[in-house]
């Protein structure tokens, strides 16, 4: 369940070889093997007997592990054929050990040359020319190499991270091998859960080398992929926990939803339902009047609290009284899904929070509201957690920067925002980060495509208002929230049989 970057990496590497003492070089045999009983194992799932391999080998220890691989894969009775992408004088420490015991054996290799190998000779790949100590593009003779291979529409298993991937942000340099499966070694990387690099690595599964996973636990490593035993072990909470039967609607708590205008009253409407759908006891809905009274029985499991508006259907300062002496009774407050801007809302979303005394979820405008508050930087600094639910855009308008620049390291700006702000970002977008105050990462896995429609986020930020409500942490309401919004999606693509008609409503249905 942790994950690591590539320097995490090297170093629970240093720590198992010199302090436990297991040599690099049994690591690496431990690597190779894995690596070919993976091989193994899939050439019989195949019709034909797929028994014909190159391994294109690179001059690190990625190389060393594709070597070993080879020599079991041999002793299996696969014909194998290895490729060097540079020559044996630049290879070092446990490389040149791995290529003098190929030489004593007699292995078939060549040093590759551009458009020489018969690639439908062959049944398949192993990509071993690149690892964890890759630095930038793949230069000269890797970057032809890679090309050949992936136009050659051979099945390629990478090993450890397919070549070509950032191991810790996630993007792809030009070119990457585009694996069929990565087997990566002690420890999932970064970039294998982050998009485009989870898609480039196609399925991805984690072999273990000999390195303790208690190293990883002593290191200390922080990152995690979302799924049942992280909430159990990290996050202190049993998914499946059934209800109590001595409960009532008091003891799953009351939401406050501050939603909606004229133009978007379907977002605080979703956001009510979805809080509704996560288990909360009761959900109060503050709107302006005008949208109120086309609300009456919409949703008449929610209450409504229409706010004066002088009839024009938006969100206005004095407001703010009315809000706050609504919050008293409140377990969990959500601001922002269709809140759309106004005259003075920084002052307004200003007194709000320091009015109010439950843990809020703001999403949305009021997000956007934060980017321009020209004195925002210490008044979020208060008793109640905070989370904030921004997709990359108002990531990045939060953090002045691009989107891009959000993309290309959606870990670490989440993770900086989340330490420097003492607040809890729920970055979305494929493969949510949940970045906490202390620094800790959780990365989430479900969801798909289809769940890029408008309302998701106001489903989300429901959902997660709703658990806070029911008692839940911020950080345990956050990973929740964003674990069952991405499965209920999943199932409603199921069910639909197609991600492209999914609306948010039907995330809803499926909690
Ligand atoms: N460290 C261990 O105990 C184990 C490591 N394992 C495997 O080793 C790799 C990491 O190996 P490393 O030697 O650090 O480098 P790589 O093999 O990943 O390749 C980098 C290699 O290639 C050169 N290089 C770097 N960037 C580029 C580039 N853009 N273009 C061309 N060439 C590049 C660089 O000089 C290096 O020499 C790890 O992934 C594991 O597969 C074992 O699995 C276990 C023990
Ligand atoms: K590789």
């Amino acid at each position: 369940m942790h994950v690591v970057t590539s320097v995490e990496m090297r170093k629970l590497d240093q720590y198992t070889i010199e302090t436990i003492g297991i040599p690099s070089i049994v690591l690496m045999e431990n690597a190779g093997r894995e690596v070919a009983n993976e091989i193994i194992f899939w050439s019989e799932q195949q019709k034909h007997r797929a028994k014909k391999w190159l391994i294109l080998v690179g001059k690190g220890n990625n190389g060393g592990d594709g070597l070993v691989a080879a020599r079991h894969l041999i002793e299996a009775g696969f014909d194998i054929k290895i490729i060097y992408a540079q020559s044996s004088d630049t290879f070092k420490g446990d490389m040149i050990i791995q290529y003098k015991i190929t030489k004593n054996i007699n292995l078939s290799s060549s040093v590759y040359q551009k458009d020489t190998i018969s690639w439908t000779e062959y049944d398949g790949i192993i990509d071993a020319l690149l690892g964890t100590g890759t630095k930038g593009t793949p230069k000269e003779p890797y970057s032809s190499l890679i090309d050949e291979a992936n136009a050659s529409g051979l099945p390629i298993f990478s090993i450890d991270i397919p070549s070509g991937l950032d191991a810790d942000t996630g993007m792809i340099y030009q070119p990457c091998i585009q694996a069929h499966q990565t087997i990566t070694l002690a420890f999932l990387k970064c970039g294998l859960v982050q998009s485009p690099g989870a898609e480039a690595s196609g399925n991805v599964i984690v072999k273990p080398i000999g390195i303790p996973i208690s190293s990883a636990e002593n290191y200390p490593i922080h990152t995690y992929v979302l799924q049942p035993s992280v909430f159990t072990k990290k996050l202190n909470v049993d998914i499946n926990l059934p209800r109590n039967v001595n409960t009532h609607k008091g003891t799953y708590g009351h939401v406050l939803v501050i939603a909606g205008t004229i133009q978007m009253s379907g977002a605080g409407l979703l956001c009510s339902k979805a809080a509704l759908r996560s288990g909360s006891g009761l959900v109060t809905w503050i709107l302006p009047k005008t949208v109120a009274k086309h609300m009456l029985g919409v949703l008449p499991e929610a209450m409504l609290f229409p706010i004066e508006d002088k009839n024009s259907g938006q969100w206005s300062l004095p407001s703010t009284e009315n809000i706050i002496n609504v919050s008293k009774n409140k377990e969990s407050i959500v601001i922002g899904p269709g809140l759309g801007r106004f005259k003075d809302d920084e002052l307004w979303l200003q007194k709000i929070w320091e009015g109010v005394n439950s843990p809020v979820v703001l999403d949305a405008d009021a997000l956007n509201i934060i980017s321009d508050a020209e004195h925002f930087k210490d008044w979020h600094r208060n008793k109640i957690p905070i989370i904030i639910t921004p997709h990359p855009g108002e990531m990045a308008r939060l953090m002045n920067c691009t989107t891009n620049e959000i993309q290309e390291n959606r870990i670490q700006k989440a993770r900086a925002y989340a330490v420097k702000h003492q607040l809890i970002v729920v970055l979305k977008g494929a493969h949510t980060i949940i970045a906490l105050p202390n620094g800790s990462i959780y990365i989430n896995n479900t969801g798909n495509a289809g769940m890029a429609t408008g309302g998701a986020g106001d489903v989300l930020a429901g959902m997660i208002a709703g658990l806070l409500a029911q008692g839940f942490s911020a950080e345990q309401a956050a990973a929740l929230g964003v674990y069952h919004h991405g499965l209920a999606g999943d199932r409603a693509a199921a069910k639909r049989n197609s991600q492209n008609s999914l609306i948010a409503g039907d995330i809803i249905e499926e909690l």
